[in-house]
């Protein structure tokens, strides 16, 4: 992705989240549409983001399909065929822009062999990304008067005896549990709860050490936290200790995985081992 395409990424972003926020504060259009077969809610606020970034990836590059948490099946049925592509969710914590609680997101990852290699997270009501190029770094950017204005991005190492572990608003989970404990053993833990995938951006900046996720979820919700951390120095796991494959099976459901800052303390060898 050249300098340009970015800035075109996150002008995009601009405006899907205009969109968002026009449903927001009008009363008519920030209400539940429905809910899906995963008992998940839409709203319209979902389908606005969704038309503007399905037209606006595609504009940028035409080449890449898009998989979209709004796309129709149809639309996404040859899509084991696909060697690069647009990931998106185009509002991810519908949950909480129902509950008002401001912590919701606009996701766009670009996968490349099943690995996310860009992931760009944006917070509609702070006009806030979070960007991570694998290889390249990560940065957040602030819209400022016209302008984006960047600041690098970096994980922190472990502290030696307190962490602070970031985790879902809404998911109560036995193996969660199971990972306190353990973590708990060596460290003082503070827990931090958030929606969406801010959870990756906290990690991302150095706000947190360990987010661990056994709730349900989609691929679409963890690949750009996936390539912002990877970028910011930290890592993704799954069970099996190896890095997340995207669009690799028949289901989108992700595995279930813990993302950490300091991919270099050996505490998540032993982490994954009493959660397996
Ligand atoms: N039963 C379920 N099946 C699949 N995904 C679920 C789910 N319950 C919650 N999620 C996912 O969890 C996301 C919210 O994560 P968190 O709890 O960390 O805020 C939702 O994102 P969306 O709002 O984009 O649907 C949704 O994708
Ligand atoms: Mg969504």
């Amino acid at each position: 992705m050249s300098r340009k395409e970015i800035g075109s990424l996150l002008d995009l972003c601009h405006k899907a989240s205009d969109s968002i926020l026009e449903c927001y504060y009008d009363e008519a259009s920030s209400g539940l549409l429905s809910s899906k077969e995963d008992q998940t809610p839409l709203t319209k606020a979902d389908l606005a983001s969704h038309e503007i970034l399905s037209e606006g990836l595609h504009a940028l590059r035409p080449e890449f399909p898009l998989l979209s948490e709004e796309c129709d099946s149809s639309e996404i049925a040859d899509r084991h065929h696909w060697d690069r592509f647009w990931m998106v969710d185009p509002l991810d914590g519908t949950r909480e822009f129902l509950e008002r609680t401001g912590e919701f997101t606009i996701n766009i990852a670009l996968i490349e062999s099943q690995r996310p290699t860009l992931g760009l997270i944006y917070e509609p009501l702070f006009q806030r990304a979070s960007l991570g190029i694998v290889g390249a770094g990560a940065w957040q950017l602030q819209f400022e008067s016209d302008n984006w204005r960047a600041e690098p991005l970096s994980v922190r190492k472990l502290p030696a005896d307190d962490m602070v572990l970031l985790a879902s608003k809404r998911h109560k989970n036995p193996r969660l549990e199971s990972c306190i404990a353990y973590l708990s053993n060596t460290h003082e833990l503070s827990r931090k709860n958030s929606g969406s995938a801010l959870k990756f951006c906290d990690l991302a900046k150095g706000h947190g050490d360990c987010y661990p996720r056994f709730s349900l979820c989609s691929e679409w919700d963890v690949a750009a936290g996936d390539a912002l951390v990877s970028a910011a120095g930290g890592a993704v796991f799954g069970m099996d200790g190896d890095p997340l494959l995207y669009n690799a099976r028949d289901s989108l459901l992700s595995p279930n995985f813990i993302a950490v800052g300091d991919a270099s303390s050996p505490l998540w060898g032993g982490l994954l081992e009493c959660v397996r």
